[in-house]
Order: C-alpha cells, then structure tokens, then sequence
C-alpha cells in the first residue's frame, strides 16, 4: 500500500488525519514496501552479481560481528541495544510476527516495537545493518581508546548522543550516533546546548564541532516527528521550535571561537548553522545541502539572514529555495567555507592548525570573537525567533508531514 505524497485528500483518508503521524500507521503504510536496495529493478547483471557476492561476505560478517560484540567494553546505550537487538531478530527470524506486548512491560514492548519497525527489511540487509552497526561501534570505541591513551585529554562525563573532549585548550563536541549518519535527535539537540554552555566556561581557548564517521551529520533526526499523537501535534511543533530556538540561540552567544571540522556530508540545520561558527573547515569529501522545501520546511539557523549575506542573494536562495547540493570547493568559493583539505590528511592538517591556533591568548581571542559577534547579535536572536516561528507552522502542514511519511516509506532519500 504506497501512500502517494502528490495527494493530501488521500493521505488524510489513509492517516485518518491529515495533521498527524504515527509511527504505527507509518509501519502500516511500509509493511510491503521493500527496503531500499530492493527498490531498483533494472540492476545490470555485472551488479546483480555483485550483490550476491557482497550478501555472501555479510552473512560471514554478520557471524564475526556477534563475536566482535562481546569484545565492546562500554554500553552502547539503550537506543543502540534496541537497534540491535531489532537488527539481529530480523536477520534470524524475519518480520516480527509475534503478538504485541501489553502497554505495561516496557521492556518487551520497546524491543517488539523496534523489531516491528524494521517492517519488510529482507534477512540480507538486516545482518548487512546490524554488521555495519557493530563495526562502526568498535571503531567509534577504539577511536575514544586511543584518545583515552592522550594524558591531555579528558572526556567530559554526561553525554550519551555526542562525545566531548578538551585536549591543548581546544573542547571538541563531536555528533556520536554514526549508525544514523549523526542525526540530531531530541537528546542530541539538549546534550549540544549542554555542551556549549560548558565549553564557554571551561579552561579551553577555542571550541570545535565535528562529527563522528562518515557523515557530519544528516541534519534534523526525522522520528522527532514520528512518535506523536494525533492530539500532541501543536505541543509538539510548539515545544520543537522552542527547543531549537534555544539550541540555535546556544550558537549565537557562544562567547569563545567555534571552528567547524566538516568531516564528511552536512545537511540541514547542520549546514545552516555554519553561518554561526567562526571558521569552517571541510574535507573535499563533505557536502552542504539544505533540502528545506524538498521537505516541506523553511530556513533555521539564522541562514534566511546570514546565507545571503555570506554567498549573496542568488546563491543563497540557489541553496535554501531550491535546494542546491554544494560540494566542499563550492561551498568555499561560496565563502561558506574557509579552506578545503584533502580527505586523507584532513584531520592531520586542520588539528595541527588549530592546535596551534588555541595558544594564542584566551581572553584576546574571546573578547575578539565577541566584539564581531556583538554588531549582529541582537538582529541575530530576532531572526531566529522569526525563523522558529515559521518553522513552528511548517511542521503541521501537508506539506511537511507527506516529506516525512514519505522518508518513513523508503520512498524518498536524499
Ligand atoms: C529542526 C529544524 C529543521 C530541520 C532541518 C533539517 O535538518 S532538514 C534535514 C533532515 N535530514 C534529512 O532529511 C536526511 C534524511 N536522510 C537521508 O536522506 C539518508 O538517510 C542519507 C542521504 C542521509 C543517507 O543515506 P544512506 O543510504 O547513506 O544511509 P541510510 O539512509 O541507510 O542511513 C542509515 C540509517 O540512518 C537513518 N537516518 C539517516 N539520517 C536520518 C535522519 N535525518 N533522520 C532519521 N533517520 C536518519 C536512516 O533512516 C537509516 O536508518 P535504518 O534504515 O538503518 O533504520
């Protein structure tokens, strides 16, 4: 059962109200969509056989990597064990076919309902997932191990969907749930304000924001739309916009220079904050991409102000219009970006840097960086606010809500 997104009158038959999204009625409309690389039927035969010997090496991965699980010293958390636990189900027995549990064992229900969430997901790329999930969980590990090695370095406690380090007077917030590209959930948007409040006040000299593997980060976590009530929809678009204007806020009065490390793609409201940070260093495999109207939204992070003021009218709405995909040396010759570093010396080459540049004077530098900030702050808080505004209205539209059944179906990537 597809749910055409061109037709609002049908998907409010189907959603039984236009204005809302359930994560059931979404499983609903998915159960016999097919996961994404069984979407395309005209796969040359060279790549069909491709996949086959790639399905092969999976299933002695999916092997391996239970055993390498065992070797995982800290707990991943709880979202994570659910993901693999729904992963490995999947890949052993197929689509969850057992009997709901009762609202009251919590635990059963929030295993039952990640495993039902998984809806049509074939065998094969359950144990491609949970696979690829291990492997990015043991090197996210061994990454924070040998950082551990660091005597320097410490890493501040607290923090579940992000890692915070300050090592050589620099205070590093890195997007930590690599399995999701980095999307910013609920959690992940409080922890970053958290963080920031921190680092303005801690011993650091400059504050850096990167992400963890291969992406900086996918943006907005579209299940912040998914687990509402039919009845909650205004709360949520109300309580969303005054979480985010506080986040973006968050970035406006950081008091200390706040260095981008663009590691990999950005999208969203990670690529329109970069007009906030001081510096943007990117990898000439990262990307910028601001699908706002794609997804029946509208700007944030003081773009509607600052793109146009950074890369000029035109280009600006090229980007948050019509949602141009920038490459790293674009976005640079667009002055998003200050420099592009090759791939495989980039965090050699921008760490040395900015090792070097958090020996300059502290108080210099943050007095500095709040004297540009202060021409523009106060328009700055404005503009969010309005932005929030807008933005408040734009998650209750039809628009917005087929963008996002849409996604939930497999249907649309970007
Ligand atoms: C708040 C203010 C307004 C906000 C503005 C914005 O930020 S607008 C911008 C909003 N952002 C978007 O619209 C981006 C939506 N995401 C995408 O289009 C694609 O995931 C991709 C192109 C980022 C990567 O494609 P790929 O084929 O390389 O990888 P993959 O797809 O297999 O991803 C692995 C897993 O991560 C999951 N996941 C990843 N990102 C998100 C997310 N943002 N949300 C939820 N989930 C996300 C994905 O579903 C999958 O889960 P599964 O199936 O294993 O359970």
């Amino acid at each position: 059962m597809a749910l055409e997104t061109s037709c609002p009158e049908k998907n409010r038959n189907k959603l039984g109200s236009a204005n809302c999204v359930e994560p059931s009625q979404i499983r609903e409309f998915t159960a016999d969509i097919k996961p994404r690389q069984a979407q395309a039927v005209c796969i040359p035969a060279v790549h069909l056989h491709m996949t086959t010997a790639t399905m092969q090496v999976s299933q002695k991965d999916f092997e391996k990597a239970q055993e390498q699980l065992k070797l995982l010293k800290k707990d991943p958390g709880n979202e994570t064990k659910l993901k693999l636990y729904a992963l490995f189900k999947q890949a052993t027995e197929g689509p969850c076919n057992s009997p709901k549990p009762g609202m009251l064992d919590f635990v059963k229900k929030a295993k039952w309902d990640a495993w039902n969430s998984l809806g049509n997901l074939s065998q094969d790329n359950a144990r491609q997932k949970y696979t690829e999930l291990v492997s990015s969980l043991l090197s996210a590990e061994s990454a924070g191990q040998t950082k551990d090695a660091s005597p320097e370095e410490s890493r501040h406690g607290g923090y579940e969907t992000i890692i915070v380090t300050t090592e050589n007077s620099i205070t590093k917030i890195m997007f930590n749930r690599p399995e999701r590209k980095n999307a910013i959930n609920h959690q992940m948007y409080r922890e970053i304000i958290k963080a920031l409040h921190q680092a303005g006040k801690d011993d650091s000299t400059i504050a850096v924001i990167t992400g963890n593997g291969e992406y900086y980060t996918s943006g907005n976590d579209l299940n912040n739309f998914a687990n509402v009530k039919p009845n909650e929809m205004e709360k949520m678009a109300k309580d969303g916009a005054e979480l985010l204007k506080e986040f973006v806020s968050s970035f406006i009065d950081f008091p200390k220079p706040l260095i981008a490390v663009v590691n990999g793609p950005a999208i969203g409201i990670s690529v329109t904050l970069l007009g906030l940070c001081d510096i943007v260093y990117a990898s000439d495999r990262a990307t910028f991409h601001t699908p706002f109207s794609q997804l029946g939204q509208s700007p944030e992070g003081c773009s509607s102000y600052l793109f146009p003021k950074i890369m000029g009218l035109a280009k600006a709405n090229e980007m948050l219009l019509f949602n141009k995909k920038l490459t790293a040396a674009q976005a640079c010759a667009w002055g998003l970006v200050a420099e592009v570093f090759p791939d495989g010396t980039f965090q050699k080459e921008v760490w040395e840097r900015l090792k070097a540049y958090a020996s300059l004077p502290k108080n210099s530098l943050a007095v500095s960086k709040q004297l540009l900030r202060s021409m523009e702050k106060e328009k700055l808080h404005a503009v969010n606010s309005k932005e929030c505004e807008v933005l408040k209205e734009r998650w209750l539209s039809d628009e917005c809500l087929n963008a996002i059944v849409s996604f939930f179906q497999r249907k649309s990537k970007l």
